[in-house]
């Protein structure tokens, strides 16, 4: 499904990943982990521009419109698969079938009450969940996402990544809660400084193994398939 050999990565002329090899499978649900600046929304940006057309993407800023509804930014994740005229008829008045679509989908989110109100009125947490619902609402099969639940508490958080896996036939996710990256995925890839420094099964993982990959600037690629 996605497939570096040998890649480099950044951004113009800084380079993340110097020589990057790795391979994700359809089907798999895979949590990205490590320090900050250690490369994980560049990686996501390229696994994006690989399928952009089977993505849905949630990024770290969310890239919501402030002064428009719940409503508006999570039908703005079906823009790309209705006509211009569909969308202007929607953005103004509703159909139904959208109305309905988008209110269910709030409702699993939380925010059913919030359906109306402009993103600038949201908490950073309502924010977040919305940025979630407009990618949810994309209806793509490969869901990336950038920190998409750090505002939350850990249920909320744990239950609203349960449900956004569990409409993705593949994932991948960046997380900084190592316990939801535990309880979630089914493999967890640890970067530091632009590397792969752990690739494993999520089984076969611990906490302190999670750990490891923040404390030990040294840390050294460690392979538990
Ligand atoms: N637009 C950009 N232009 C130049 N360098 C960038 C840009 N975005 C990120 N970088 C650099 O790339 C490196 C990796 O950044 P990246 O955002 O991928 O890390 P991250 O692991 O997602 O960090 P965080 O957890 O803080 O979001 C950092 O050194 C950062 O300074």
């Amino acid at each position: 499904m996605f497939h570096f050999q040998q890649a480099q990565l950044g951004h113009g002329d800084q380079v993340v990943f110097s020589n990057l090899t790795l391979t994700i499978e359809q089907g798999e649900k895979v949590a990205l982990l490590g320090p900050s600046g250690a490369g994980k929304s560049t990686l996501l940006n390229a696994l994006r521009n690989q399928q952009e057309s089977a993505c849905a993407w949630c990024p770290q800023a969310g890239a919501l419109v402030p002064m428009l509804s719940v409503f508006h930014n999570i039908y703005m994740g079906a823009l790309s698969r209705n006509s211009t005229l569909t969308n202007l008829r929607n953005l103004i008045a509703p159909s139904r079938h959208e109305r309905e679509q988008i209110g269910a989908l709030a409702t699993d989110l939380s925010l059913h009450d919030k359906l109306f109100t402009s993103i600038d009125q949201l908490s950073g947490g309502q924010a977040q969940r919305a940025a979630l619902g407009r990618a949810l609402y994309t209806q793509r099969p490969i869901l990336l996402a950038d920190e998409p639940v750090s505002s939350l508490d850990e249920h909320q958080g744990l239950a609203l990544l349960t449900l956004s896996l569990a409409r993705h036939d593949s994932a991948v996710i960046a997380l900084h809660d190592r316990a939801l990256a535990l309880a979630c995925s089914d493999r967890i890839i640890g970067l530091n400084h632009g590397k792969v420094v752990l690739d494993a099964a999520t089984h076969s993982l611990s906490l302190s193994d999670l750990d490891a990959l923040y404390q030990d600037a040294s840390y050294q690629h460690r392979s538990y398939q």
